[in-house]
C-alpha cells in the first residue's frame, strides 16, 4: 500500500533538521506536505532549503531519480502552524525538545487540525502521556520517533500514549512502512528504547574520558570497529546469544569487582546461565533461535560482516574524523 493510500495530506510543524527530513520522505512518497514553522518566512526558507537539499541528494544518488521534483511539487510553506495543519490527515511535530514549547505547539496543532488528523510527536525522550495532556483528542496522538538523519535511518519508534487509539497506531505503522521505514512499537517510558540505550552508552563513554582512560577519538574508533560494527546488523540480544552468555556473565563479575553494582550481572542473565542456557552454545538464550537455523544464521553473520567490512573499505575514512 502506498503512502497516499493511507494519508493524502500531511503537515510538518518544526521544519528543521528532523522535521525537514520527515517532510522530504513524506513528499517523496506522494504526500502533499505543508511546512509549518515559527512564521511563514521561516517556513518558506525551510521549503527552499529542503528542495535544494533534495536536489543534491538526488544528484548523488541518495534519493531516487525524479524525487526532488516530486518533493518540490508536494511542498507548500504555510504562513502559520494553524494554516499548515488545517487540512492535514497526518501531522508530524518536530519543534525543539523543550517540554513547555512542545506542549504549547501541540495545543495549537490539535486545536487547529481536523478532528480526525493523526498527530505524531518526534520527541526524543519526553513521555507521550505527558505531552498528551496538551492535545485535544489524545486518542489520535502518539510518538513517531524518527532517527537522525530521517531520510537515511530505517528505524522509527512508534510510541502509543495512554489514550492513543489502536487504529491510530496501526495507521502510523502502515504509513511508516509505506515510507520504506522499519517501525518498532515501544512502551511510553522516558527515552523509549533507542535513546535510553544510546544515552546510557554515551554517559559511560564520557565517564571513560573523564577517568583519563581513553580520548573521545579512541573510544569512537573502538566502538565503530568492534561492537558498534556488529550492531549495524544485529541487536544486543542476538549478539549475546551468538557470543555465549556464560562469557557475558564472567565478564560482568570482573566489571562488578572494579566498578561496583552498576556493573553487576543482570539477574535474568545469571538465571539463564544457571539454567544451562548459554545461547547458540547450549540450550537457548534471550532469543528463541531455532536450532536448525543456527548454522544458517552464523553463515549469514559471517558473510554480512565480511560484506560490511568491504563496504566500509569502499566508503573510505569519514572526512575530518
Ligand atoms: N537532532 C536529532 O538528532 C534528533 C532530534 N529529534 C527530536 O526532533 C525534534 C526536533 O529536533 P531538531 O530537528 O534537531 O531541531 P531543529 O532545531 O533542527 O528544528 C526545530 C524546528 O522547530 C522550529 N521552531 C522552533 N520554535 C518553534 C515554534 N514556536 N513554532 C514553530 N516552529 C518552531 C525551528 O524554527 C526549527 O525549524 C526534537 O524533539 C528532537 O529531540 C529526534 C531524533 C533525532
Ligand atoms: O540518535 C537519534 O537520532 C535519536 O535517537 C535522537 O533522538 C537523537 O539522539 C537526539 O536525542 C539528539 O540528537
Amino acid at each position: 500500500m502506498t503512502s497516499i493510500d493511507i494519508i493524502t495530506s500531511a503537515a510538518v510543524v518544526g521544519s528543521g533538521y528532523m522535521g525537514g527530513g520527515i517532510a522530504q520522505v513524506l513528499a517523496m512518497h506522494g504526500c502533499k506536505v505543508a511546512l509549518g514553522d515559527v512564521d511563514g518566512e521561516t517556513a518558506e526558507r525551510a521549503r527552499f532549503r529542503l528542495v535544494e537539499q533534495a536536489r543534491g541528494f538526488e544528484a548523488r544518488g541518495l534519493f531516487p531519480e525524479g524525487a526532488s521534483e516530486v518533493i518540490e511539487g508536494n511542498f507548500a510553506a504555510a504562513e502559520s502552524i494553524e494554516e499548515a495543519v488545517a487540512a492535514a490527515d497526518y501531522i508530524a511535530e518536530a519543534v525543539p525538545e523543550e517540554p513547555a514549547l512542545k506542549s504549547g505547539i501541540l495545543r495549537r496543532i490539535s486545536a487547529a487540525a481536523p478532528p480526525t488528523a493523526v498527530i505524531a510527536s518526534n520527541t526524543s525522550a519526553i513521555p507521550i502521556g505527558e505531552l498528551a495532556l496538551s492535545v485535544v483528542g489524545p486518542e489520535r496522538f502518539l510518538g513517531v520517533h524518527w532517527m537522525n538523519p530521517a531520510p537515511f535511518i530505517p528505524g522509527v519508534e512508534l510510541i502509543p500514549g495512554p489514550h492513543t487509539a489502536p487504529d491510530v497506531v496501526d495507521l502510523a505503522e502502515e504509513l511508516v512502512r509505506s515510507l520504506g521505514k522499519t517501525p518498532a512499537r515501544v512502551a511510553d517510558t522516558p527515552g523509549f528504547v533507542a535513546n535510553r540505550l544510546q544515552f546510557a552508552l554515551y554517559k559511560e563513554a564520557v565517564r571513560i574520558v573523564d577517568d583519563g582512560i581513553a580520548t573521545p577519538e579512541q573510544i569512537d574508533a573502538v566502538v565503530s570497529n568492534t561492537f558498534g560494527f556488529r550492531l549495524a546488523l544485529f541487536g544486543p540480544f542476538a549478539i549475546g546469544d551468538m557470543a555465549g552468555l556464560d562469557v557475558y556473565e564472567s565478564a560482568y563479575r570482573t566489571l562488578e569487582k572494579a566498578y561496583g553494582d552498576r556493573f553487576s550481572a543482570p539477574e535474568a542473565l545469571t538465571a539463564t546461565v544457571k539454567g544451562g542456557n548459554l545461547g547458540l552454545k547450549r540450550g537457548h538464550g534471550f532469543l528463541d533461535i531455532d536450532t536448525p537455523d543456527q548454522a544458517a544464521l552464523l553463515a549469514y553473520r559471517d558473510n554480512a560482516y565480511a560484506r560490511l567490512s568491504q563496504l566500509r573499505a569502499d566508503l573510505g575514512e569519514a572526512p575530518g574524523l
